[in-house]
């Protein structure tokens, strides 16, 4: 199966190297394109520009950083728009609100192509193990086409229906992830500042209901003060972000995302945008 991959951020090139492992014939662009050499070494092709990649492939990934750059992609000079066309897919994965998405797939429908989004979840390590959880929405023939793709990219996908769907569920969970990563910054400070030890913390919370993954490989490193960049501090916030507006269109008082924002805002005007989301600890 052949496959353009559009945004070779973290993720996206996680992903691509994938997908080329395991047979895929992959050509990929990067708005910054040294980022595309190493893809290259793997046996990657590179297009010049999205709209490039669109008319070569005819299924095309986009694993983009936000809404902005989603639709600048589509919509821009040498777009997708420019390229897409009947019997041609679309499957933007990156994380961005229903209203984006579906900015998209009109656009894309309108000129005979198919679109999906299919935003994941997981992280850095799940994208190079291929375990990431898939939460498509849209046309649902594209959707079963790039069950190969899924397959690799994953570990479970699901088809949540009309387009939108995939964009608020992830928007959800992220939602929930930056609350519970704010607790824990907080129970870490806590217990530091009162005289108790944050690995015993971290050992006792393992062992109770709260126990979960997360806590298990960011916290030892945010006792360090380490934070390397898997999923990015700014992008959490975005997430964030993005989620109160949902909450603010269908009413839903949502205070304990509202603080955790405000955390993640704090954490990106201290100049921390650009490590991981667990360096909302040093707020
Ligand atoms: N990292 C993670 O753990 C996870 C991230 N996500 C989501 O996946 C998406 C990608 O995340 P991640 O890979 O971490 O992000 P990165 O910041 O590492 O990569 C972002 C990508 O978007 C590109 N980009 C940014 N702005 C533009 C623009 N205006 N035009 C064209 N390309 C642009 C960047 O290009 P350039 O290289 O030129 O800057 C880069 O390829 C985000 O939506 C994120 O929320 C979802 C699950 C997990
Ligand atoms: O969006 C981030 C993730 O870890 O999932």
């Amino acid at each position: 199966m052949e496959v353009g991959f559009l945004g070779l951020g973290i993720m996206g090139k996680a992903m691509a190297l994938n997908l080329l492992r395991n047979g895929f014939r992959v050509t990929v662009w990067n708005r910054t394109l040294s980022k595309c050499k190493e893809l290259v070494e793997q046996g990657a092709y590179v297009g010049e520009t999205p709209a490039s990649v669109i008319n070569k492939c005819k299924y095309t990934i986009a694993m983009l950083s936000d809404p902005s750059a989603a639709l600048s992609v589509v919509f821009d000079k040498d777009g997708v728009l420019e390229q897409i066309c009947s019997g041609k897919g679309y499957i933007d994965m990156s994380t961005v609100d229903a209203d984006t998405s579906s900015k998209i797939s009109e656009a894309i429908t309108e000129k005979g192509g198919y679109f999906l989004e299919a935003p994941v979840s997981g992280s850095k390590k799940p994208a190079e193990d291929g375990q990431l959880v898939i939460l498509a929405a849209g046309e649902k023939a594209l959707y079963e086409e790039m069950i190969p793709a899924f397959n690799v990219l994953g570990k479970k996908s699901f088809f949540l229906g009309q387009v939108g769907n995939g964009a608020k569920m992830k928007l959800v969970v992220n939602m929930i992830m930056g609350c519970m990563m704010s607790a824990l910054s907080e129970g870490l400070s806590l217990a530091d500042r009162s005289g108790l030890n944050e690995q015993t913390l971290l050992d006792v919370l393992d062992l109770g209901g709260i126990a979960n993954p997360m806590f298990k490989l960011k916290g030892p490193a945010m006792i360090q003060s380490n934070y390397p960049p898997a999923f990015p501090l700014k992008h959490q916030q975005k997430d964030m972000r993005l989620a109160l507006a949902l909450g603010d269109e269908n009413a839903v008082s949502m205070p304990v995302a509202a603080a955790a924002n405000e955390a993640f805002k704090k954490a990106r005007s201290m100049g921390l945008g650009d490590l991981d989301f667990s360096a909302v600890h040093e707020v």
